[in-house]
């Protein structure tokens, strides 16, 4: 498979029910070989979006394909495709091996597939438990590994981090990063922007239905800018500008600086025998990007 086969795509995407229009005009593109955060606010329409690009909902306009086909159209849709949705149902009284067992049997999976995702998912202790004791995250987890039985080259994940606690938070971010650098496309959701912002390498933010924002999280959150304190600003902004920097007065004795890192912020002072009392690399405040981008402006008029 070429890595254009495995791209997911979503064209002019529109879903109305009755008077609602949970999605609008939507048109983006998810890459393989990297994670794609899928980010907007409860209603925006992830979840409709996600169900339209596997076939369970049908668009009222638009097209999604993966890999350049409908869903539907797949030749194995199981083996290319893996999808999870929140409250995926299980068999109260089977074990998370019979359900796995039972997946795999439907998907033509070789033997020993159950016990290789039960141990990749961290399962392999609660493997003989019934599903109805499980808590919220052991669901997710056994979702999850229902979606990789097939060992498909694109993966859907919507909200998978629900119900997970910190660990099991930092475990599917390892998760997700290792999929996506065996050449996956990995096109995760997520309301809470903090929860997925280290592991994203793009993201495609939509709202009210809308796309908002779609590309590298870097060209979204810009370059860091420098924060530097020291009782010789005025000459050390001189310095920094001779020095290719872009400079802002950020205060008393503190300037920000741009088009320059730390450490050469550091090198010039040093150049200049002027004194630093602080430096701090100051990256975007990425909740408020994600506030700003999702905040209806329409109300604030
Ligand atoms: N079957 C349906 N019938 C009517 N309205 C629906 C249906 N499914 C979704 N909607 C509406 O479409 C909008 C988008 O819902 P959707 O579940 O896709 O959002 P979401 O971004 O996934 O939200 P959440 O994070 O809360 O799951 C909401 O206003 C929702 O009420």
């Amino acid at each position: 498979m070429t890595g254009d086969r495995l791209a997911i795509e979503a064209s002019g995407l529109t879903k109305r029910y009755g008077d609602v229009t949970a999605v609008r005009d939507l048109t983006f593109t998810v890459r393989p070989g990297a994670v794609t955060g899928f980010l907007g606010p409860n209603g925006a329409g992830k979840t409709t979006t996600m169900r339209m690009l596997t076939g369970l909902v049908t668009p009222t306009s638009g097209a999604a394909t993966i890999g350049g086909q409908p869903y539907g159209r797949l030749a194995q849709p199981s083996r290319t495709v893996g999808a999870v949705f929140d409250g995926n149902a299980f068999h109260p009284g089977h074990t998370a091996r019979d359900h796995l067992g039972v997946y795999a049997a439907m998907a033509g999976c070789p033997d020993g597939r159950v016990a290789e995702l039960l141990d990749l998912l961290g399962l392999a202790q609660a493997a003989d438990r019934r599903t109805r004791e499980f808590s919220t995250g052991m669901r997710q987890r056994l979702s999850l590994a229902t979606a990789l039985l097939g060992d498909p080259r694109v993966l859907l994940l919507d909200e998978p981090s629900n119900g997970l606690d910190p660990e099991g938070m930092s475990w599917l971010r390892g998760l997700l990063r290792r999929l996506a650098d065996e050449g996956r496309t990995v096109l995760v959701s997520s309301h809470v922007l903090h929860e997925v912002q280290q592991v994203v390498d793009d993201v495609v933010v939509i709202r009210r239905g809308e796309l908002v924002a779609a590309g590298p999280w870097s060209r979204l959150t810009g370059p860091p800018t420098v924060l530097v304190t020291s009782p010789d600003a005025t000459d050390l902004a001189a310095a920094l500008t001779a020095g290719a920097g872009s400079v802002e007065p950020a205060g008393p004795g503190r300037l920000r600086v741009r088009g320059l890192d730390a450490p050469r912020v550091a090198d010039l002072a040093a150049d200049h025998r002027l004194r630093i009392h602080e430096l701090v690399t100051e990256t975007t405040n990425l909740e408020q990007l994600f506030l700003d981008l999702t905040t209806d402006t329409a109300e604030a008029r």
